[in-house]
């Protein structure tokens, strides 16, 4: 007998998608806001694309099928998650627009977050020493050097990390959220 299941990703909880170039503040963002809504008393989750890659998508490498099979498998866990009642937070870089639309299209309630400053912005923050190497060649196919981003087009917020505080952008996302004042 075949089960019938329920559609994964109906639900009440949103999903906060976070995108941009390594070094954006993606992270920095999301973690800020997740500490924000769990002093709120809300369930949140946060999908940091590190934490991802070493766990649920180990062994993954950067090619466009592996971070598009990247992205579908954390919109996939987002969704089970919303499903619940759980604010998502998702933050990676999701380059590609047609596989962040597709996966961002499933998700009852997303919001997609353009997290954004310039490449010469990143290259000099270099929080992790990549964008040197990078641009040495010495790490092919790297996003925003030698490798695609596909900036959204329409998102539900864009934040220029060069021109705001980590503390503005939080505002913004709280108001994006309808939750007010930080
Ligand atoms: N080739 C290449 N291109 C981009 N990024 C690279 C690459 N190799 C390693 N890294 C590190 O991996 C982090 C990005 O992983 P993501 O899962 O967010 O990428 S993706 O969404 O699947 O494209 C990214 O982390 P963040 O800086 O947090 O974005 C990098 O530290
Ligand atoms: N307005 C801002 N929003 C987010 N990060 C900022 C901002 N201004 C400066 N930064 C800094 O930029 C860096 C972003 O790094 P990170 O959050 O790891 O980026 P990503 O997750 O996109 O790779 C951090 O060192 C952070 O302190």
């Amino acid at each position: 007998m075949t089960a019938t299941l329920p559609h994964p990703t109906q639900g009440t909880g949103r999903v906060v998608w976070f995108t941009g170039l390594s070094g954006a503040g993606k992270s920095t963002l999301a973690t800020a806001l997740y500490q924000e809504l769990q002093a709120r008393g809300e369930a949140v989750e946060l999908l940091d694309g590190d934490a991802v890659r070493e766990n649920l998508s180990k062994g993954l490498g950067f090619s466009k099928a592996d971070r598009d099979t990247n992205i579908r498998r954390i919109g996939f866990v987002a969704g089970l998650l919303a499903k619940h009642g759980v604010t998502v937070l998702v933050s990676a870089i999701s380059p590609y627009r047609d596989t962040r639309n597709e996966v961002l299209a499933t998700l009852p309630a997303a919001l997609e977050v353009f997290v954004d400053a310039p490449l010469e912005v990143v290259t000099e923050r270099d929080v992790k020493g990549l964008y040197l190497k990078a641009l040495a060649g010495e790490i092919p196919h790297f996003t925003g050097v030698s490798d695609p981003y596909e900036a959204p087009l329409t998102p539900d917020l864009h934040l220029r990390t060069d021109q705001i505080s980590v503390q503005e952008g939080v505002q913004q996302l709280l108001e994006r959220l309808g939750l007010g004042e930080a």
